[in-house]
């Protein structure tokens, strides 16, 4: 099959869309199909199936800050890139995003799957959707959301609804890792792992920075180690009282992730909310850490409840410091087994062929859609001015 892969956000900073898109194009190819993947930005070793669409501006939105391309000339560079690529399916990611996905969704001549990993409040997505978008989506033939909370996001907003496929991962890395003397524990000094972006709010940087002093006075020898990009600033404080017990590690290597997280006792999800899925406990529980993560929708749902990890309340830092004592001392070894053997549902060889089945849906039942007949009949403009 002939597949084009359309992603809203640059390859500039990475982040999960991105991640999903690109390991998706790597399972899609092994398996003897052609991709090609249109996106803003461009990055070092970019494989030679990537197209940059051009430069992204940066924009605010959902507690982040997303790297968009739109324009008149993107336009083009998109319908370009629709025609020479002769797909079978075009399958774009978040099409409503003010991005090059927009522009493929009303420009693509060929059937049209969408991935939705938004899990937004309405006030937000009122912002984000303009009254433009919404008619567009009828051109999608085939509708994917990344969870049950990116489901209930579309449902609440657009009244459509959606398959029900995750973010995969690749699990043998992470299953195969070695633990690391550098970031390994014991049982009075155990390491307690951050992996995300420091200076994104909902990532919870700060609700961590809470509860380190009580867990350390009830663990004197407990190490965090806090990786990802951007400035600590929220640790700044708990860094000058309790310098020993806090280890900055910056931005790490794919490599080092996998060895990061099997090195550690537990992996720790502050995050305050706006996660769709959470991929980074699905790396965790594949590496064999112990998970601790905020009651949140998306999490309570990656973790079953809390059967393959431990839920606290969502920004509550003491009762993060005492769920994270509690697992310190008491390991549920039989739980992170279960956790890692679970992570295996999300393994690309399982996800992909899921995606394909949609793609073959969509490829033997859509009408074909006639171009530009939607724009210009909502709008009284020619396609091809946006
Ligand atoms: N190597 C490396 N990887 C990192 C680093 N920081 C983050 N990552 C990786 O980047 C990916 C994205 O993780 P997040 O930063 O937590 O997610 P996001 O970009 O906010 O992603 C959103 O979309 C995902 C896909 O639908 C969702 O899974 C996620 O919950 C969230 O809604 C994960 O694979 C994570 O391990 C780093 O310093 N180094």
């Amino acid at each position: 099959m002939k597949i084009g892969l359309v992603c809203p956000y640059s390859f500039e900073a990475p982040g999960g869309v991105q991640a999903h898109i690109l390991d998706l194009s790597q399972q899609l190819i092994s398996k003897g199909h052609s991709v090609s993947i249109l996106a803003p930005g461009s990055f070092e070793d970019a494989p030679e199936w990537f197209v940059s669409v051009g430069e992204a501006v940066p924009v605010r939105f959902n507690g982040s800050v997303a790297r968009l391309s739109f324009g008149p000339h993107i336009g083009v560079r998109t319908r370009a890139w629709l025609e020479d690529g002769h797909f079978d399916v075009v399958h774009i990611h978040e099409p409503g995003s003010p991005s090059v996905g927009l522009h493929a969704l009303m420009n693509a001549e060929v059937p049209i799957v969408a991935t939705f990993h938004a899990a937004l409040d309405r006030s937000l997505l009122r912002k984000a959707t303009s009254g433009l978008v919404q008619p567009f989506f009828e051109r999608i033939s085939a509708r994917i959301a990344v969870s049950e909370e990116a489901r209930r996001t579309l449902m609440e907003h657009h009244d459509v609804d959606a398959v029900v496929i995750p973010n995969g991962i690749f699990c043998r890395p992470f299953v195969t890792a070695q633990a690391s003397p550098q970031w390994g524990g014991s049982a009075e000094a155990p390491t307690v792992v951050f992996l995300g972006r420091l200076d994104e709010p909902r990532k919870g940087l700060e609700v961590l920075a809470g509860a380190i002093g009580d867990v350390v006075d009830h663990i004197p020898g407990v190490r965090f180690l806090i990786a990802g990009r951007g400035e600590a600033q929220a640790l700044a404080a708990v860094r000058d009282q309790y310098p020993q017990a806090i280890e900055l590690l910056g931005e790490i290597s794919d490599a080092e992730k996998a060895t990061l997280l099997s090195s550690a006792d537990v992996y720790v999800a502050p995050h305050t909310g706006g996660e769709s899925f959470g991929i980074v406990l699905v790396e965790a529980m594949a590496a064999g850490a112990a998970v601790v993560a905020s009651d949140i929708p998306a999490f309570s749902a990656v973790l079953n409840d809390g059967r393959l990890g431990r839920l606290f309340r969502t920004a509550d830092s003491s009762h993060l410091a005492q769920v994270l004592v509690d697992e310190l001392r008491n390991p549920n070894e039989e739980r992170t087994r279960l956790a890692q053997e679970e992570s295996w549902r999300y393994d690309w060889s399982t996800v992909a062929e899921q995606i394909l089945a949609v793609y073959q849906v969509a490829t033997r039942t859509t009408e074909p859609v006639e171009t530009g007949t939607l724009w210009e009949r909502l709008s009284g403009r020619q396609r091809g001015h946006l």
